[in-house]
C-alpha cells in the first residue's frame, strides 16, 4: 500500500481544541482520519502530575467529543504506551501519516516522541509535527526571535476544512485492550467547583468575561491573592493543556486596542502572552534545566537540605501565616497568582533550605496550569540559577502586609489564626505564651528566624552571583536565552547589581 492510501492518525496532546489547530487543518483533506488521545502510563506515573491534570484533560476531550458528534467524528480516548497504540491501529489498518504539534517537554515525553520518531522510520510513516505556538524548535541564538513572535501570531487561524475531515473506520476492535475505563472518565468528567473546568467552553467564557469587565484593573490584581483571582485573566490552564492557542488569545486581545480606559491593562496581558512563548523557548533550548542549574557556573555548589522543612512547606505548616495560606489555597485550588508563586519558591529555596527540585515537582502536582516549559525556566529564574536575572528574596511576612493587609486571605486559608487581630495575625509568634494558651491556638511556630534566613540567604547568593564561573557562563546565558537588544540592557544593569 502506498503512503497516500493509509491512515491518517492526528495525536492530540497538550492541544485539547478544534480551533486554530494546525494539525487537523493538514487532515481535513479527504482522507480517512483517526483522532486520538491516549493517556499514557509514563505521564501519569509522572511526579509533576497528579489527578486534577487529568481531570482537565477529561473534560476537554469530552467536550471535544460533544462538538464533534455531529460530524461523525470523534477522538478516542485510549490508556497505553503510545508507542503498543501505533503497532495496534498499524497492524489493522496501516498508517500513513501521524499528524500532531510539537511538544516542549519533560524528559520523559522527549524521550518517548523519539521512540516514536524511530518507529515511524521503522514503519515509513510520515510523522509530520506543527510548531506549538510561538515556540520554535532548533533555534540556537534568540536574535529575531520577538520577530517571529509577531509574525507567528498575526498569521491567520488554522481551520480545518470540515467536510474534508473524514472519519477512518471504527477502529473498536483492535484497540479495544487500550480503551480507557469508561467509570474513570465519568469520575474525572465530573465537575470540582475548586478547580477550573476544563474545555474550550469554559476557556471561551474567561476570555469574554475578561474581556467584558473583569479584566479592567488587571495590573492592579496581578500581586494581589485575592484580587488576581478575579481581575487576572485566568487563561493558564487553557493554555497550558490548549484549548485555546496564544494566537487565538492575542489576536482578541487586537480587536480590543484602543479601548478607553483599558491601556494598561491590555499592555500587561500582551507583555504575558509574549512571555508565555519567551519562556517556554527557554526550556525547548535547554531542557537540561529540568535536573541541573541554568547557568554552569552553579554546578559547583551542593548544598545540604532540610527535609522537616520540606515537610512543613509541603503541607502548609511553616508556622508563616501569608505563606501557609498561599500554599494551601494553591493545594485546594490549582491557582495562584505569579507573586505568590515567586515567594513560595523563594521561602522554600533561600529561606528554608530546600531543594529547588522539590519545589518544582510538587508545585507542578499542585499548578492546574504545569506548564513544563514557563515552569522550569521560572523556577530557575527565581531560585537565581540563571546568573542574569535580578534576584528576588523575599520576606513573607512583608509581602503578607504589602498583599494582604487586612488578613482576609490569611484568614480564609489559615482558619486556626481567625480570631487574631490585625497586624498580629501575619506574625502570631509575637503573642505572648500566656495569651497564646488564652486563645488555644493550633498553630506551629515558625520553622525559621525570617530576619536571620534572609540575611544569610542575602550574603550567600550575592557572593555566588559573584563567583568567577558563574560570571563565566553569563554571555552563554544571554546568547541562548536572550535577545541581542535586551541583552545589552541586562548585560549592563548586571554589572551595577553586582557592584
Ligand atoms: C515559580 C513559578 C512557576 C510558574 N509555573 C507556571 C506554569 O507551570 N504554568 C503557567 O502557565 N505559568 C506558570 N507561572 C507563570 C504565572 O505565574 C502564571 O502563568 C499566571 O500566574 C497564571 O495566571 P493567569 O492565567 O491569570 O495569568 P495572566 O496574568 O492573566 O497572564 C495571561 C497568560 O500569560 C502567561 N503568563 C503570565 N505570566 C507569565 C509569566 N510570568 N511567565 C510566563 N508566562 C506567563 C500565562 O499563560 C497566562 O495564562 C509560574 C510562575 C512562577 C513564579
Amino acid at each position: 500500500m502506498s503512503a497516500n492510501e493509509g491512515l491518517q492518525v492526528v495525536w492530540f496532546k497538550r492541544d485539547l481544541r478544534l480551533e486554530d489547530h494546525a494539525p487537523l487543518a493538514a487532515a481535513a483533506n479527504g482522507k480517512p482520519t483517526l483522532l486520538l488521545y491516549v493517556f499514557e502510563p509514563e505521564l501519569m506515573n509522572d511526579p509533576h502530575y497528579s489527578e486534577r491534570h487529568w481531570r482537565f484533560v477529561t473534560q476537554s476531550l469530552l467536550e471535544m467529543n460533544g462538538r464533534l458528534e455531529p460530524l461523525n467524528q470523534r477522538v478516542y480516548i485510549l490508556k497505553g504506551s503510545m508507542l503498543e497504540v501505533l503497532d495496534a491501529i498499524h497492524a489493522h489498518n496501516p498508517i500513513s501519516n501521524l499528524l500532531s504539534h510539537e511538544e516542549t517537554g519533560l524528559r520523559v515525553t522527549y524521550e518517548r516522541d523519539k521512540a516514536i520518531s524511530t518507529w515511524c522510520r521503522q514503519h515509513r510513516v510520515n510523522w509530520q509535527e506543527y510548531q506549538s505556538n510561538g515556540v520554535k524548535r532548533g533555534r540556537y541564538s534568540r536574535d529575531g526571535w520577538a520577530h517571529d513572535w509577531h509574525r507567528v501570531m498575526s498569521q491567520p487561524l488554522a481551520e480545518p476544512e470540515w467536510a474534508q475531515l473524514l472519519p477512518a473506520e471504527d477502529q473498536q476492535r483492535c484497540l479495544s485492550d487500550y480503551v480507557m475505563e469508561s467509570a474513570l472518565l465519568k469520575a474525572w468528567s465530573t465537575r470540582d467547583p475548586s478547580h477550573q473546568l476544563g474545555g474550550v467552553g469554559a476557556a471561551q467564557h474567561a476570555l469574554e468575561s475578561f474581556f467584558d469587565e473583569r479584566g479592567k484593573i488587571y495590573h492592579k490584581a496581578l500581586s494581589k491573592p485575592l484580587l488576581s483571582r478575579k481581575h487576572c485573566s485566568r487563561l493558564s490552564p487553557y493554555l497550558a493543556w490548549g484549548n485555546l492557542s496564544i494566537r487565538q488569545v492575542y489576536q482578541r486581545l487586537q480587536a480590543e486596542r484602543g479601548r478607553s480606559g483599558w491601556g494598561r491593562a491590555l499592555s500587561a496581558l500582551n507583555s504575558r502572552l509574549h512571555w508565555h512563548c519567551h519562556f517556554i523557548q527557554k526550556f525547548e533550548s535547554e531542557d537540561r534545566i529540568e535536573f541541573e542549574p541554568m547557568n554552569f557556573g552553579y554546578h559547583q555548589f551542593q548544598d545540604d537540605h532540610s527535609l522537616a522543612n520540606e515537610q512543613a512547606w509541603a503541607t502548609g505548616n511553616t508556622g508563616i501565616p501569608y505563606l501557609d495560606a498561599c500554599l494551601r489555597c494553591l493545594q485546594n485550588t490549582g491557582y495562584l497568582h505569579f507573586r505568590g508563586r515567586a515567594m513560595i519558591v523563594s521561602a522554600l529555596c533561600h529561606l528554608m533550605q530546600g531543594r529547588w527540585q522539590f519545589a518544582a515537582r510538587q508545585l507542578a502536582q499542585w499548578f492546574l496550569d504545569f506548564e513544563p516549559g514557563i515552569h522550569y525556566a521560572q523556577i530557575q529564574m527565581q531560585v537565581g540559577l540563571t546568573g542574569i536575572n535580578t534576584l528576588r528574596i523575599y520576606n513573607p511576612v512583608k509581602q503578607g502586609l504589602d498583599h494582604d493587609p487586612d488578613a482576609v486571605f490569611i484568614k480564609k486559608w489559615v482558619p486556626e489564626l481567625s480570631e487574631l487581630p490585625v497586624p498580629l495575625v501575619h506574625t502570631p509568634w509575637e503573642l505572648g505564651p500566656i495569651e497564646r494558651a488564652c486563645m488555644d491556638m493550633n498553630y506551629p511556630d515558625p520553622v525559621i528566624d525570617i530576619a536571620q534566613a534572609h540575611k544569610a540567604a542575602r550574603a550567600l547568593y550575592w557572593d555566588r552571583r559573584q563567583n568567577p564561573l558563574v560570571r563565566q557562563d553569563i554571555n552563554r546565558v544571554l546568547y541562548r536565552h536572550v535577545e541581542t537588544r535586551t541583552h545589552l540592557k541586562t548585560q549592563h544593569s548586571n554589572k551595577g547589581e553586582l557592584r
